[in-house]
């Protein structure tokens, strides 16, 4: 596994697609490659029809960034193109720019773990047009997944409502990082534990597990493979009793449990990994309880989601641990959050920002101009109230009017006095870390804080309520004024 152990260390240069480097190429050839420049990487609708987002991702990103340096290998492959005549794709002069490159831009991002909205920025990058533009690609890679999966991980915990979760998704996970990088972003997100050890390893997210139906399958009885796991993990042992019959199993459980406390150990668990699981978890309990198990816990797994923890525990379902593979980890109901890249201002030679746009038929799709950075306006109590897309690059007004970006009839007046935040952090400085990673458990903790300043009617799953987020009223005018003059209507 040295690929993976090593793929955030070495040069990720080639991770892109090839549009990048031709563009790059012609940046190059046309004089423009240091021409200053300002990109934004944000998505535009909420994943899974919810209110929110949970961004995760900018340590990879970090990690990609400080790292991006064009390798001899890199540079050979790169030499060995050819165009559709047969000659080669790069001027050499070209290659050995790129050999000598390194990454000067400035980097602001959103901290991991904060709750975000459509159209803001979660980073910002400005420098060399050149190198602004090659990064696309990757960013979006990086961010575009663990921002989804943490957010399925936090409406998973949200539903569980405190029970512990585990995530047990690697067997269907897509690929090597398709499981790693989902065990950390769900864990960002707000689940307490994997099966997936490699995580455990590299992230330091707490282990844990139970068995499966071949441990039982290997014995002559489901009695004798409980007892001979209980003998192995006197301490830690959860049984799966759903092989052949599950309220069976259980009382095959409890007839071991009985053995264990003879022996001075207590049973963890059971686990139900099929049939209906409100009613098996319910007589399960029971049995439990009237043996004198009252402290044997009751995981369940198969399938479940957000909606399906939330139905079981409205059915009065008595799980209280959670295992949650495929549909956490491959974030079944939506599988790729459209996060884009795009450019917002370039400076000319005198050194002002030209403001850039791209427009398009349906106005959600029309990119926003201005080097942008976002300000949250919170309440006395610090709960969040509203989000305000500015423009940096100029002042503000005194009074700062939020706008709605698809409908201007949709304003909101901030009184002069909000507490805010700014959420675009320093990240790099010309190319130079200036940034403190926060360790896993600091962005698991951030995450459940800003999920406790949003109000529970934007958290909730169901036609949420919208978070207001806005455009501040000079950008919303910059905006439309560039919008009428490529429309050519002003
Ligand atoms: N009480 C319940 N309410 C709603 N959905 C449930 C309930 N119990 C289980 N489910 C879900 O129903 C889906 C199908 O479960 P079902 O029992 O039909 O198949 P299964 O248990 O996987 O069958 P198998 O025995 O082949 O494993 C799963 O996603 C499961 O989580
Ligand atoms: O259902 P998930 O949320 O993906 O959780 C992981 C599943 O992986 C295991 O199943 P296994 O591979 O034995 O297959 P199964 O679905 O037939 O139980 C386990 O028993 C869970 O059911
Ligand atoms: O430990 C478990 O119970 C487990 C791990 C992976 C997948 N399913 C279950």
């Amino acid at each position: 596994m040295d690929f993976t152990r090593n793929l955030y260390g070495t040069s990720l240069s080639l991770l892109t697609d090839l549009y990048q480097l031709t563009m790059a190429y012609g940046y190059w050839k046309t004089g423009r490659a240091e021409q200053q420049a300002v990109f934004h990487l944000y998505f535009r609708k909420n994943p899974f029809e919810g209110g929110y987002a949970v961004c995760a991702g900018l340590e990879y990103a970090v990690h990609f960034l400080q790292n991006l340096k064009f390798s001899d290998n890199d540079i050979e492959y790169l030499t060995s193109l050819r165009n559709a005549k047969g000659d080669e794709l790069f001027d050499l002069d070209f290659i050995e720019y790129l050999r000598n490159l390194h990454f000067t831009c400035h980097v602001e991002a959103i901290p991991e773990g904060t709750v975000v909205f459509p159209n803001e920025p979660l980073i910002r990058v400005s420098g060399p047009l050149l190198q602004a533009q090659l990064v696309e690609t990757p960013l979006l890679n990086l961010v575009n997944f663990q921002t989804l999966i943490a957010t399925k991980a936090a409406r998973i915990t949200e539903a569980a409502q405190g029970d512990l979760v585990m995530e047990f998704g690697m067997r269907r996970a897509q690929g090597v990082d398709g499981s790693l990088s989902a065990t950390r972003a769900a864990f960002i997100g707000g689940v307490q534990a994997t099966s997936n050890v490699m995580a455990g390893e590299l992230f330091g997210i707490p282990v844990k597990g139970t068995h499966a139906h071949s441990w039982v399958m290997t014995f002559a009885s489901e009695e004798e493979s409980f007892e001979k796991y209980a003998e192995a993990f006197p301490h830690d042992s959860v049984f799966l009793v759903d092989t052949f019959d599950t309220l069976e199993g259980v009382r095959n459980a409890i007839k071991v449990a009985r053995k264990m406390r003879e022996n001075g150990s207590e049973l963890s668990a059971i686990r139900l990994d099929s049939g209906d699981l409100a009613y098996l978890s319910i007589e399960a309990r029971k049995l439990l309880d009237e043996a004198g198990f009252p402290a044997v816990n009751i995981v369940a797994s198969n399938d479940l989601d957000e909606n399906l923890i939330a139905s079981l525990k409205q059915q009065g379902a008595k799980i209280n641990t959670w295992g949650i593979g495929t549909q956490l980890v491959t974030a079944y109901d939506q599988p790729a959050l459209g996060g884009v890249y795009k450019l917002g201002a370039l400076k000319d030679e005198k050194g002002n920002w030209q403001y850039k746009l791209k427009l398009s038929e349906q106005l959600i799709k029309t990119s926003t101009p201005g080097v942008q950075q976002v300000r949250r306006f919170l309440d006395g109590n610090g709960k969040f109230v509203a989000d305000m897309i500015y423009n940096e690059a100029e002042n503000l007004p005194e009074n700062m009017k939020i706008v709605h970006p698809l409908d201007i009839t949709k304003q909101k007046p901030i009184a002069p006095e909000t507490p805010f935040e700014d959420l675009l952090q320093p990240v790099f400085k010309n190319g130079e870390l200036v940034y403190r990673l926060p360790t896993l458990p600091e962005i698991q903790q951030r995450t459940q804080s800003q999920l406790q300043s949003l109000d529970p009617s934007i958290r909730r799953f169901l036609n949420p309520h919208p978070y207001p987020v806005g455009l501040e009223a000079n950008l919303h005018q910059l905006k439309t004024d560039l919008i009428l003059k490529f429309r050519n209507l002003k």
